[in-house]
């Protein structure tokens, strides 16, 4: 297992990091291939992907460096457009390799189909009659995508609720049924939605209602993903903070996100820095991740913080995560696009379930990366010392006039486009 410990690695080349990483990770010059051509996606598969293509839209890709989870190295992968994020991850991720790393699991990994049932005369008879014919219901969902038994997976439970039984409208009134499908290593909405289609006839005969929506729900909160760090203060210590003061700020900066939901909203984006850029990498679906992850936030009635920031008895300062986490390691575009497949290569994840204990790791790593700042500097000096070289390519540098003039954004204190502007008319003089 190579050490996803890296030192120098920001200050080197792009050549030397892909160089590094070919020889880390015994990439074939084909996969090498993926990073180096331009667009990495060819225009043909973008084209067979989605509809009225046009082009390809790039995103940099960067490597989340020094994790370890559940005693494993993980390089990881991230594609964001924003600055500081790889940065953070890393640093953070440093941290918590110091103190062991972080232990991630994923208990259960079933997805959920919804079938909604309307127009039932009586609806707790409907619901029974569903409940007595199971057997026959998961049968059929199986019988439907049987590709999917034969390798481990298929129809696991089956459950029915009535909504809006007192409600005025009819339109309100219904019954839903849920299958929870194990889809292996899919993320599986794909075969959920042709389940819950080809089922749909037979419970509209059982239960003498129509069947309108049949679909996968994206609140996967029965494919739950968590980790945990515990740090020693004495890690956390950075500049005039000591370690103590460091947790006490993070822990007050959690109960914050967790009583306010104005706060909790940029809390746990601060968290969705981290993730999405995985799930983005390696061709999984971040609409689903996302919306899952905002609907658990909210499960006890008020939006709050996807983590959790404690002290524990002996002063070590707690994280926790936990969120549902669809993501494959097959189907969508996770074999599609070049880079998602390579992005896996590099991690050498082998399961859905893996892959989903270190995207909530690096979300943890990345809440603390924020909240550390956040509670000693100030976000401003980490994060726009990173960002300056965008602005300075806002403001109109090119080439070996980024670095000079993001410098002199950040020795004057003003990182601003406007400025840039001004400095690179300086510079053109
Ligand atoms: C930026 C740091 C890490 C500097 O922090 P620092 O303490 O100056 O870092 P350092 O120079 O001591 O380096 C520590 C490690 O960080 C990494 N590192 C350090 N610099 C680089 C770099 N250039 N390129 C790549 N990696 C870098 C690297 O791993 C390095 O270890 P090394 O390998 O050197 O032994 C810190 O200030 C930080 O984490 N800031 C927070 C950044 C952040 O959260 N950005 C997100 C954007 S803001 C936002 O969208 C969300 C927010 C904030 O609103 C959420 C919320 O409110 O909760
Ligand atoms: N609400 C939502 O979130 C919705 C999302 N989507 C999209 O659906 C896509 C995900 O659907 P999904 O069903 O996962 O993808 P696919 O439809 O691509 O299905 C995955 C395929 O992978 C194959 N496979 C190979 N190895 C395995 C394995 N070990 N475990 C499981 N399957 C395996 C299966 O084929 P076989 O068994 O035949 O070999 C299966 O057909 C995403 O692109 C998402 O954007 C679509 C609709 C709604």
């Amino acid at each position: 297992m190579k050490s996803s410990r890296i030192p120098g690695f920001y200050n080197m080349s792009v050549d030397q990091r892909r160089k590094l990483l070919k020889d880390n990770y015994d990439l074939t010059d084909e996969q090498m291939s993926n990073l180096t051509d331009n667009p990495s996606l060819s225009l043909d598969k973008a084209d067979n992907m989605i509809e009225n293509v046009i082009g390809t839209f790039e995103l940099p890709l960067g490597m989340g460096l020094n994790f370890v989870i559940n005693g494993n190295e993980y390089t990881v992968p991230m594609a964001i457009e924003e600055a500081s994020v790889v940065a953070s991850a890393s640093h953070i991720a440093k941290i918590v390799r110091s103190a062991g790393g972080f232990e991630a699991e994923s208990r259960e990994r079933l997805m959920i189909g919804q079938i909604q049932v309307v127009g039932c005369s009586n609806f707790h008879e409907a619901k029974q009659d569903l409940l007595d014919q199971k057997d026959t219901l998961m049968n059929a969902a199986n019988d439907a995508y049987p590709s999917i038994v034969k390798r481990g997976g298929g129809t696991r439970d089956l459950d029915v609720r009535i909504l809006n039984e007192d409600a005025n409208s009819t339109y309100s009134q219904m019954l839903v049924m849920h299958i929870y499908v194990d889809t292996c290593d899919a993320m599986g909405a794909n075969m959920i939605n042709t389940m819950a289609e080809a089922i749909a006839p037979i419970v509209e005969e059982i239960t003498g209602g129509k069947v309108y929506l049949r679909i996968l729900s994206n609140y996967a909160d029965r494919s739950l993903a968590s980790a945990k760090c515990v740090i020693p203060p004495h890690l956390l210590a950075t500049g005039d903070f000591t370690g103590e003061e460091v947790r006490d700020g993070v822990i007050h900066a959690y109960e914050f996100a967790a009583s306010d939901p104005y706060r909790a909203v940029t809390h746990n984006k601060g968290i969705m820095n981290g993730i999405d850029p995985i799930v983005i990498a390696t061709g999984n679906d971040w609409r689903a991740v996302e919306a899952g992850a905002h609907a658990y936030a909210a499960k006890d009635g008020q939006y709050g913080s996807m983590t959790r920031w404690s002290r524990d008895e002996a002063g070590n300062l707690v994280g926790e995560i936990e969120l549902p986490m669809s993501v494959g390691i097959v189907g969508g575009a996770t074999r599609v696009h070049p880079l998602a497949e390579l992005s896996l290569s590099i991690m050498n994840i082998e399961s859905a379930a893996e892959l989903a204990e270190v995207i909530v790791s690096v979300g943890l790593a990345q809440n603390l990366g924020a909240l550390k700042a956040l509670a000693t500097d100030g976000i401003q000096k980490g994060h726009m010392a990173l960002h300056s070289r965008s602005v300075a390519i806002a403001g109109g540098a090119s080439g070996e006039m980024i670095d000079v003039i993001a410098k002199k954004l950040i020795d004057q204190k003003e990182i601003r486009v406007g400025k840039a502007k001004e400095l690179v008319e300086q510079y053109k003089q």
